[in-house]
């Protein structure tokens, strides 16, 4: 297992598939890369299915036990089912989908090792959900959790960015997870870095005080130090569960970071918002891939809180001066 100077253990990799996606989300980070998302038919930029597993190898050797897919859409890539069938076995395969491709096919990524998604659903409405997501799919998306469910994923998660748009309809979502078995909701605080539109930024503080009044229990979740709300009943047959992944405002979020992150193009790095730690895996060799693999763990640093600071220009760099303090204990 590799720790980074934080005292932050690696045990998970989140990898993009692609940038390809069939929707236009008017907030989409675009897993760190912004809104540069590529064309839609398949590129030769994208990492290979052997690369793909060959770093998975890699990962599993220095005990990584959890691996989710993301993109982009990574339904995009028709060589899923093959990369979840050779992710290795110790690790936890999930996938964070839009869900138009899971009618159909969520049985097959089921017999792959696929054990649980995650699908991005903003709204109820399917006006406003195409608003948001500049795409008519909304049944498709429907479908596509109806399906993840009856294949037997397990939870079927509901993502949902809270930001201007949609912090209102917060309190039928929570109602909709809560009312239907297996589901829950990850309400997802708005990260404006990525987008261009900080003034859609909304005070996440506010849903947590909401949801604390709402809930029947509070959980902690070690990664990123989530909270976990249960809302009308302390089971998924009972009740929903919704988590708040907070990393702006959570001063111990990343803190609590254990994921290394590698990019459609075969880049290592070890934070979301970071591209200044790139390494690119191209042709490595499995030493090599090892080789930097340690390098990049070597190299992160929370992200939020104070050890980033931005100059003049707008761009992020590391504050020198909050280095110099003490770590935080893991
Ligand atoms: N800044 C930051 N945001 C994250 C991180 N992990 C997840 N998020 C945010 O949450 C979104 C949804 O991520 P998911 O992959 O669905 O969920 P997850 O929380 O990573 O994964 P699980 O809860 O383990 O399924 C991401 O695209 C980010 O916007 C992280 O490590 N750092
Ligand atoms: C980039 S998408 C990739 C996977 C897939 N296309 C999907 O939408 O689920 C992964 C997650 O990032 C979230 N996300 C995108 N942009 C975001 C932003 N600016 N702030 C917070 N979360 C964001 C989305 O809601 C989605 O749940
Ligand atoms: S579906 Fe996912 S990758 Fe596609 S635009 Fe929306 S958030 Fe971004
Ligand atoms: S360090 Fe923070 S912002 Fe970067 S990936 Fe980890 S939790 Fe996200």
């Amino acid at each position: 297992m590799l720790t980074d100077d934080f005292g932050r253990e690696v045990t998970g990799v989140r990898v993009s598939l692609t940038d390809r996606c069939n929707f236009d989300c008017v907030y989409c980070h675009n897993e760190g890369l912004g809104d540069t998302r590529g064309p839609m038919d398949p590129q030769d930029d994208e990492m290979s299915t052997d690369d793909v597993v060959r770093f998975l190898e890699v990962a599993a050797e220095f005990d990584v036990d959890a691996v989710k897919f993301t993109g982009g859409e990574p339904m995009l890539r028709q060589d899923l089912e093959e990369i979840i069938e050779r992710t290795p076995d110790s690790m936890e395969v999930s996938l964070t989908t839009n869900g138009t491709f899971l009618p159909g096919r969520a049985p097959d990524l089921v017999d792959a090792g696929l054990e649980r998604v995650n699908v991005s659903q903003d709204a109820l409405d399917p006006q406003d959900f195409a608003e948001i997501t500049k795409s008519g799919a909304y049944e498709k998306v429907l479908e596509g959790v109806e399906a993840a469910l009856e294949a037997g994923l397990d939870p079927v998660k509901l993502n949902m960015v809270v930001f201007e748009h949609t912090a209102g309809y917060v309190p039928e979502m929570v109602d909709h997870v809560a009312e239907n078995d297996g589901l829950r909701l990850q309400l997802i605080e708005y990260m404006p870095e990525l987008t261009g539109k900080p003034e859609w930024n909304i005070d996440i503080q506010r849903v947590h005080d909401w949801l604390a009044e709402q809930a029947d229990e509070i959980e902690h979740r070690e990664m990123h130090d989530r909270k976990r709300y249960w809302v009308g009943g302390t089971s998924d047959d009972d009740g929903g569960m919704v988590e708040i992944v907070d990393p702006v405002e959570n001063p111990t979020f990343c803190a609590n970071c254990h994921r290394v992150r590698v990019t459609h193009e075969g880049y290592l790095k070890g934070c979301l918002n970071r591209n200044d730690d790139l390494k690119s895996m191209g042709e490595m060799s499995k030493p090599e891939i090892r080789e930097a693999f340690r390098e990049v763990v070597e190299n992160r640093v929370p992200y939020y809180g104070e050890y980033m600071i931005q100059n003049g220009d707008g761009e992020w760099e590391l504050n020198d001066e909050y280095l110099e303090v003490e770590p935080p204990a893991d």
